[in-house]
């Protein structure tokens, strides 16, 4: 039998996974509306990197309820967005992480002390709204400008960055219709985020000085010569690539199609990192054998200014090798089940059967992070320092962790691509090992009466753990 809709969104791990023991590699099953074909960890570096057969952009804007967006856009959103976080973001890494570092430490050395006042005691402040602000703020920084950063642009980030997550499907799996009624729970929502939420938040917002901005920085960019006069933000790097593209001005479809790419950048960067790193200082919280470690690991990684004061750098995160371990041992045992989807272009034979054109197909994460094949005979067993070794095949460490895709589509925000010390798949977002080095240089977390609760199991990817993280400061920080 195929799992039930209840199972599905239940307990999909175990569904999935049953299903596929007695019938894979590869089924086909039903969910919210489409017949999905999902294949076990045999087929999923295929699927995934096969973009011939398996398109990402196509299966991609149909799990995030984009396609419209990509229809009007003819196709090019994902591929834009993919060049301008490589050649805006990824390749100034380490200038940016100097920018982003007292930004982090401001914050969770502010998040600490709040933490360790005793009038807190009964409304604890909240580490989901903190990490977000400081995310907000270092996108603002690196999409916009620091002239954009501000408390009323914060506020305007995180409110695109959830109305971004209502769109894309982050929050269906918790309402009635949008597990049931599919097709109605996509136009609700697209009413409410395209025609109410964003424009009379974002565009009404920014919009005006958004405008302003990119007819200045069109002027810049056609005639700047001396590259050191140049905004050093990603919008500007946008208009600059368009302007040098032999466009003349930048229209109006051409800005409404740049705030687009904003705010999927936006939503990217704020939503998916603030969640990340949740799971990450929940488990860190549930194993605090893993803390003397890593903060030994700290001690070694950060470096001293000139005026003595102490600090992290790209150089150190990259050198953070048990916390990149940790992470993604982290991200491996969360329990994503389907979290990338490609769409067929062709019928293609799979397994033995032949799937038809314009079919949904998608690995089932949790059969891939779980294989026993890699992973030995107790897959699931929790190895935070596992990776440190594991790194040293590069190819297999693909394969065997898909959490970022795969491929020439994996999520371009997960690396630290220049520098890095495998190429390609060494080093995660510098944001999350920013976060949890700044938060365990200064205090202890633990979970309140020790547990928490996954709220979405179909959806760890962009739904953090519930519970409550408890801070205690260290007598000594070591930031
Ligand atoms: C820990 C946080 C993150 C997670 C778990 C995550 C996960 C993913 C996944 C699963 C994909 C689809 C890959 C595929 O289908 O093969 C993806 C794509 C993408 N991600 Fe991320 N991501 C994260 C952070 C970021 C950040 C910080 C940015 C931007 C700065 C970003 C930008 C993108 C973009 C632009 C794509 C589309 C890729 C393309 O156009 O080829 N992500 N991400």
């Amino acid at each position: 039998l195929p799992p039930t809709p209840e199972d599905i969104f239940s307990n999909p791990r175990e569904a999935y996974g049953a299903a596929l023991r007695q019938h894979g590699p590869v089924i086909a099953v039903r969910r919210k509306g489409n017949l999905e074909y999902v294949v076990g960890p045999e087929f999923a570096r295929h699927v995934l990197t096969c973009d011939r057969d398996f398109s990402f952009e196509e299966g991609s804007a149909a799990i995030m309820n984009l396609q419209p967006i990509m229809a009007l856009t003819g196709g090019t959103l994902f591929r834009d967005l993919k060049d301008f976080v490589r050649e805006g973001i990824i390749a100034r890494m380490d200038e940016i992480v100097d920018q982003l570092y007292p930004i982090y430490d401001r914050d969770c050395e502010v998040f600490v002390d709040l933490v360790a006042k005793p009038e807190h005691e009964s409304s604890r402040p909240d580490l989901f709204n903190h990490t977000r602000d400081t995310l907000s703020e270092a996108t603002l920084l690196l999409l916009l400008g620091q002239e954009y950063v501000s408390k009323r642009n914060m506020r305007i980030v995180e409110d695109v960055s959830n109305g971004m997550a209502q769109l894309t499907g982050q929050y269906q799996n918790f309402s009635f219709v949008g597990k049931y009624l599919p097709w109605l729970w996509v136009l609700l929502t697209w009413i409410n985020v395209i025609i109410i939420k964003i424009p009379f938040g974002f565009v009404r917002l920014l919009g005006p000085r958004l405008w302003v901005d990119v007819s200045r920085y069109e002027k810049i960019a056609r005639k700047s010569k001396a590259s050191e006069q140049e905004p050093r933000n990603v919008l500007y790097l946008i208009v600059k690539t368009y302007i040098n593209s032999g466009e003349q001005y930048i229209g109006v479809f051409r800005r409404m199609y740049i705030a687009m790419l904003l705010l999927c950048l936006i939503f990217a960067s704020v939503h998916t990192t603030t969640v990340v790193s949740q799971w990450v200082l929940f488990q860190l919280a549930t194993r605090p054998e893993y803390l003397n470690p890593l903060r030994e690991e700290l001690l070694k990684v950060r470096e001293e200014a000139a005026n003595g004061e102490l600090h992290l750098t790209a150089a150190s995160l990259r050198a953070a090798h048990l916390l990149d371990s940790f992470i993604r041992e982290v991200m491996r045992l969360k329990g994503d089940t389907i979290s990338t989807m490609r769409y067929t272009t062709a019928d293609v034979p799979l397994g033995g059967y032949v799937i038809p054109n314009g079919s949904f197909v998608t690995p089932m994460s949790s059969t891939v992070h779980e294989n026993p094949e890699i992973f030995g005979d107790e897959p699931t067993k929790f190895d935070g320092f596992r990776w440190v070794e594991l790194n040293k095949d590069a190819a297999m460490t693909g394969s065997a962790h898909i959490v970022f895709g795969l491929g020439r589509f994996a999520c371009p925000g997960r690396v630290l691509a220049v520098n890095a010390t495998v190429p390609d798949e060494a080093t995660l977002n510098p944001e999350i090992k920013l976060i949890v080095l700044s938060l365990i240089g200064r205090a202890t977390p633990s979970l309140l009466e020790g547990r928490f609760e996954v709220t979405d199991p179909l959806n760890t990817v962009t739904q953090p753990p519930k519970g409550t993280l408890i801070f205690t400061p260290l007598d000594r920080p070591l930031l």
